[in-house]
């Protein structure tokens, strides 16, 4: 079986904050799929959306020494396996499936779930949840999920509010399916407050959430908090949180 890649690599999960079922802090290896159908305008992953621009996939040939070896795509799924065994430090909580968006390929997505399950290996999908129906066919194989709330600023797409019911929706269904799942939140300056307190709305006993800034960060720590505190009253103080992206701070993958 095929699929286009863009990498995989060992790192700490840098996201996720402190809510539960974050994996923030945790040692996994990263298998980020090419390819994207949203087109968020902070993405950090924007080489890696047009997945025929994706010529070739690389691997990392020892964690943390940002040394890697290349292929061509489309990968063949036993070569990523490979990759991913070849990685394995012994001290992985799970592997991270994110993109691009890793539910458009949702049949080696799963073929690769199903194979590190089987292999003893807890799976964590960094997903847009904008597919509720791809995400039906892996809420099963899914231990921990992330799922994104798209803002209004992220200018994902056309109709955002749309987006965002399919989200929730997506939630829903990784929840049903015994997953452990937050949704993050990618807030901007130009975040409204109005619409802060509708995804409060929605999240409300269904999944916990972080606040995650986007960067670089341009929104200020009293902005950040005002929308902390809305969406706190609303989902409840021990249901929501800030996440960072550490890893980028300490500049590791
Ligand atoms: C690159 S995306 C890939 C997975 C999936 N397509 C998604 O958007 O959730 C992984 C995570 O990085 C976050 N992210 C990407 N660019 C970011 C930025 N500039 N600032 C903050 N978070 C960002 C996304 O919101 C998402 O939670
Ligand atoms: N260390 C680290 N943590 C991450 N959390 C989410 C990431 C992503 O790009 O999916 C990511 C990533 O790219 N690196
Ligand atoms: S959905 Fe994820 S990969 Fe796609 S553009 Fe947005 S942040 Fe980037
Ligand atoms: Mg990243």
């Amino acid at each position: 079986m095929r699929l286009v890649m863009a990498e995989v690599f060992n790192s700490w999960q840098g996201e996720g904050g402190s809510v539960e079922g974050s994996t923030f802090g945790r040692r996994q290896i990263f298998v980020r799929f090419a390819g994207c159908d949203l087109n968020c305008v902070w993405c950090d992953s924007r080489e890696y959306i047009d997945a025929s621009r994706v010529s070739r996939w690389r691997y990392e040939v020892e964690p943390f020494t940002g040394k890697f070896e290349y292929r061509p795509n489309p990968a063949e799924l036993d070569d990523v396996v490979d990759a991913i065994l070849r990685l394995d430090t012994g001290d992985l909580h799970s592997i991270s499936y994110t993109g691009g968006e890793p539910t458009l390929q949702i049949k080696p997505l799963t073929a690769l779930m199903e194979e590190m399950r089987s292999l003893g290996f807890d799976n964590f999908l960094e997903t847009h949840g904008g597919l509720p129906e791809l995400i039906k066919e892996v809420a099963d194989l899914t231990d921990y999920a992330s799922v994104d709330i798209k803002d209004e600023t992220a200018k994902a797409t056309e109709d955002w509010r749309a987006l965002v019911l399919r989200e929730v929706e997506s939630i829903r269904i990784l929840k049903e399916a015994g997953a452990k799942v937050y949704a993050k939140l990618v807030v901007t300056s130009e975040t409204k407050i109005e619409n802060v307190r509708w995804y409060a709305e929605l999240l409300k006993g269904l999944a916990p959430l972080v606040i995650q800034p986007r960067e670089p960060i341009e929104i200020s720590q009293a902005r950040l908090m005002e929308f902390y505190r809305e969406a706190s009253l609303i989902m409840g103080r021990k249901n929501v949180g800030l996440s960072f992206q550490v890893h980028k701070y300490l500049n590791v993958l």
